[in-house]
Parts: structure tokens; C-alpha cells; sequence
């Protein structure tokens, strides 16, 4: 039994509060953060506790909650409504999961939990709908066989409310015995790759491989790769996807050697008010990130951003619970390989 999606819930309203899964402690400890104050969840928010939009999603909905159980100001509710909104820029779900709720805000803390547990079993679905759409697609272009699938980062269950949406598409691959390994990329420097997509990968007794990021476009390059599959935090409206930093490269060189390079999300993560990627805010984390003891000089000063915004002439597909669209057919997949 796959513990995280059957068992273990990455996010859970307990019936006091939010309950998350520490995603700081995995793969050691697998541990949870029972939060209940609005100063605790955008903390948490900020130290990637929780993390991965979809998850984001519902955590920002589920933490108008909080602020209404927290204070019956309606100014110092806004606020902190406000703050959770913002606690991390770049994936639309975080805004959009508090926007689902707030319309429930004025009927109190118990109808606000409800949309927010609607929208909660919704991902879940999705995600499931996102799995069964992106191997059928996947699998009519590259020959019905076992694949080498690389993925970056982590679009699993801990990045969601269950299953995941990239790592959802490899279950489901799995399911149907058409997986022969996953490259999951490191994903530098907070490791959700090796330490998160590992984990899940592991749990679910589905072949992987830990490879650097820089090592993502030679494994492409030399043909041990048929396909990469990763989710997205922001999908403008002309589909520039915005995904964790390297998701770019990944995508320039799935382009280079004709394999299918394929985003797996909810409609959820899709903003169309932002008409293209430039529109997408991309968060600057902090220097200390990058800059551990002994990895650089005293004094180096560094540039850390979490994300990077792949144009939507590189992406093959795009996966969503509804269906799968062909952003660009430029890309022609190397289906015999
Ligand atoms: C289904 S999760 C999609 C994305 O949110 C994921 O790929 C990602 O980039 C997560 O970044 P993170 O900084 O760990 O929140």
C-alpha cells in the first residue's frame, strides 16, 4: 500500500487545525505540524513545510479558517487573510484556494472548512483524472512499452492533496506496468527531488534514479530518457508554465532531442490574467539557500530563484484533469526510441 496517498494525508484539517506533513524532515522523519495560528502557517508556508501549488492550494484555504476562528476583526481578519495570500508568490493556487473560500467567509469558520474540504477531495480526483489523461497521451506517441520518465522537483503526493499531478501520470504508468525507471532530478538546493520524489518513488516500489540537475540534459541527450513529465506552479494564458528553477532546461533539451516534454496540472494552476510568463512573479528565496558552510567563499553573495517560466513552444502537452492539450505540435516526439 502506497502510505502517502492511502493513509497519509499531506494536508488535513484535524477538527482544531491544519495538520501538515513536515516536508523539511523527509526522507528521515516522517513528521507533522499541527498549526493553528495564522503567524504559524505563513511560517510554515515560507520554511516550504508545505510546498508544491496544489497542496498550497489547499492549505491557503483551509487557513481563512484560521483567520476567522482567530480574530473577529474584520480589519485584522483581512490582514491575515492578506498574508496567507501572500506567503509565497508564485504558484496561483495559494491566491486562488484563499479566493475559493472567501466567498463562504461571512457564513463563518465551518463553511469556509467545507469549501475548503470540497476543494481538498477535489485535487485528489483531479489528480487521478491528471494520472489516467497523461499516460494515455504519453503512451499513444511513445509505443505502448515500459518508459524511462524524468521528472523534476517534486508533483507528487506531497506537492497536492494526494496522488500528484506529474508523479500522478508516473503512478499511473506504474499501474499499468509501462514504467522502467524515473529520473528524478535533485532539484537543487532545497532537494524536493531527491529527498521528496524519492520518498514517494520508493514508497510506491517504483523504479528510480537520483541524478544531479545538471546531469538532466546529458541523460536526455544520450537517449535514457522518453519523456519528462513535471507539474507547474503558474500556466500563463498563451501556456508559458512557470515550475521550479531547471524546469527550463530540462524542457530546452527535451526539445533538442525530440522527446515529449509534458506539464501535468489542474485548471487550478492556470492564470489567465497573466497573458504570458513575464506576468509570472517569480520568488527570490535567501541567499543562505545556496550559500552553505564550506560550498562557497566567506562573503559570496548569491542569486537564488525558485522558479523559471519554460515558453509554451517547448511543451508538448499540457495534462489537466479535463483532458490533455497540445500547446505546441513543433515538438516531435521521438516515439521509437
Ligand atoms: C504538483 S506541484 C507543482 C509545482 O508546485 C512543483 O513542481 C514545484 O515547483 C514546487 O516548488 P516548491 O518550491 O517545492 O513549492
Amino acid at each position: 500500500m502506497d502510505i502517502v496517498t492511502d493513509d497519509v494525508r499531506t494536508v488535513e484539517w484535524t477538527g482544531d487545525g491544519l495538520r501538515l506533513i513536515d516536508q523539511t524532515v523527509l526522507p528521515d522523519r516522517l513528521e507533522y505540524l499541527d498549526v493553528r495560528t495564522v503567524d504559524a502557517l505563513v511560517d510554515a508556508i515560507g520554511r516550504l513545510v508545505v510546498r508544491g501549488a496544489p497542496a498550497l492550494g489547499v492549505t491557503g484555504a483551509f487557513g481563512v479558517a484560521i483567520a476567522l476562528r482567530e480574530t473577529a476583526d474584520p480589519a485584522a481578519r483581512d490582514a491575515a487573510i492578506a498574508r496567507i495570500r501572500a506567503a509565497r508568490p508564485t504558484a496561483v493556487n495559494l491566491a486562488a484556494g484563499v479566493d475559493r473560500v472567501l466567498p463562504f467567509a461571512d457564513r463563518g469558520a465551518d463553511a469556509v472548512l467545507a469549501e475548503a474540504q470540497a476543494l481538498l477531495d477535489e485535487d485528489v480526483r483531479g489528480n487521478r483524472a491528471i494520472g489516467a489523461h497523461g499516460a494515455d497521451w504519453i503512451l499513444a506517441r511513445t509505443g505502448d512499452r515500459p518508459l524511462r520518465v524524468l521528472t523534476h522537483c517534486n508533483a507528487g503526493a506531497l506537492a497536492t492533496a494526494g496522488w500528484g499531478t506529474a508523479l500522478g501520470v508516473v503512478r499511473e504508468l506504474h499501474t499499468r506496468g509501462r514504467i522502467d525507471m524515473v529520473y528524478a532530478d535533485e532539484t537543487r538546493p532545497l532537494l524536493q527531488g531527491s529527498r521528496l520524489t524519492a520518498w514517494e518513488l520508493q514508497r510506491a516500489g517504483i523504479p528510480y534514479l537520483v541524478q544531479t540537475d545538471a546531469a538532466a540534459a546529458s541523460t536526455i541527450m544520450r537517449g535514457l530518457a522518453d519523456v519528462a513529465v513535471i507539474g507547474a506552479d503558474r500556466i500563463a494564458a498563451n501556456g508559458d508554465t512557470a515550475n521550479k528553477i531547471g524546469s527550463l532546461a530540462v524542457a530546452l533539451a527535451c526539445a533538442a532531442a525530440g522527446i515529449p516534454f509534458v506539464v501535468a496540472a489542474p485548471w487550478s494552476t492556470v492564470d489567465l490574467a497573466a497573458a504570458t510568463g513575464a506576468a509570472v512573479p517569480i520568488e527570490l528565496r535567501a541567499e543562505a539557500e545556496i550559500l552553505a558552510p564550506g560550498a562557497a567563499p566567506a562573503g559570496a553573495r548569491a542569486f537564488n530563484p525558485a522558479f523559471d517560466v519554460t515558453p509554451a513552444r517547448l511543451v508538448s502537452a499540457l495534462v489537466t484533469e479535463t483532458g490533455v492539450l497540445e500547446i505546441s505540435r513543433g515538438i516531435t516526439p521521438a516515439t521509437s526510441r
